[in-house]
């Protein structure tokens, strides 16, 4: 069997890791882990680690670390025969150092974007909030504005992708985010990428991981929109 690979990808709020992970999901046949989506799931069972997210949630604040990695270390143990790919997940450094101690990572893609470029994407994210499905009104439309393309339920703006809200998440991102940052480029896996369109820089992410995924060749896949 071929190495298994594991990735995190990191980012502000707005940067496009969930876009870029679907791509590298669709491309590369990775498992794409979404931290949001765990915390979604065990919200709808009632979990007792999802009773608790919630309280936080609902106030608008991160899950306190204790409580994350509880939800989310069991998931990756299920996961231990597949590659994957972890959005969301580090946010902190005490997270980063949890994640450590449960396994070895290959790289850790950083997405380093623009304030601007943030804060218009978001003033035309949508979601569907069940699946976590997210559209752009100008990069991703869906078919039928306003509705989702599978369901056909009605998507939502999120309150903290407003312009008010997003400036204190953005601070607070870049706070808690630089010393994960700096962990990861000290043990040499970072991979950061600067640009406003996730169309520029998935052929970047794309030949990096052809190169370091050796099973699967390097071909089409790498260009702008796969
Ligand atoms: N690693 C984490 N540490 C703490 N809380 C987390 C973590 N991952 C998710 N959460 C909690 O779950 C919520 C939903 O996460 P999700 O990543 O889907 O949305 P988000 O924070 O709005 O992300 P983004 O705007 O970057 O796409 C977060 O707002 C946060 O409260
Ligand atoms: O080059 C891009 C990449 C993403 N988006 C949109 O920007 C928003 C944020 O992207 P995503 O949810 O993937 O980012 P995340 O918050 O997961 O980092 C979404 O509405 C995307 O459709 C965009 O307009 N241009």
């Amino acid at each position: 069997m071929s190495k298994l690979f594991r990735a995190v990808i990191m980012g502000p709020p707005g940067s496009g890791k969930g876009t870029i992970s679907e791509r590298i999901a669709h491309s590369f046949g990775l498992k794409h882990l979404s931290s949001g989506d765990f915390v979604r799931e065990n919200i709808s069972a009632k979990t007792e680690a999802g009773v608790l997210a919630m309280t936080y949630i609902k106030k608008g604040l991160l899950v306190p670390d204790h409580v994350m990695t509880r939800l989310l270390l069991p998931r990756l143990v299920e996961m231990t025969k597949y590659s994957w790919l972890l959005d969301g997940f580090p946010r902190t450094l005490a997270q980063a150092k949890a994640l450590n101690s449960a396994c070895d990572l290959d790289i850790a893609i950083n997405l380093n974007i623009p304030l601007e470029t943030l804060k218009e994407r978001l003033r035309h994210r949508w979601i569907h909030p069940a699946s976590g499905r997210v559209y752009n009104m100008c990069f991703n439309p869906p078919r039928v504005q306003g509705i989702d393309d599978i369901t056909g339920e009605p998507l939502i703006q999120q309150e903290d992708d407003r312009p008010e809200a997003l400036v204190a998440r953005l601070r607070h991102y870049k706070d808690v985010a630089k010393p994960v940052i700096d962990f990861y480029k000290a043990k040499g896996i970072l991979y950061t990428y600067s640009d406003t369109e996730t169309d520029q820089i998935w052929p970047n992410i794309c030949t990096l991981l052809s190169t370091r995924i050796p099973t699967i060749q390097s071909d089409a896949r790498c260009a702008s929109t796969p």
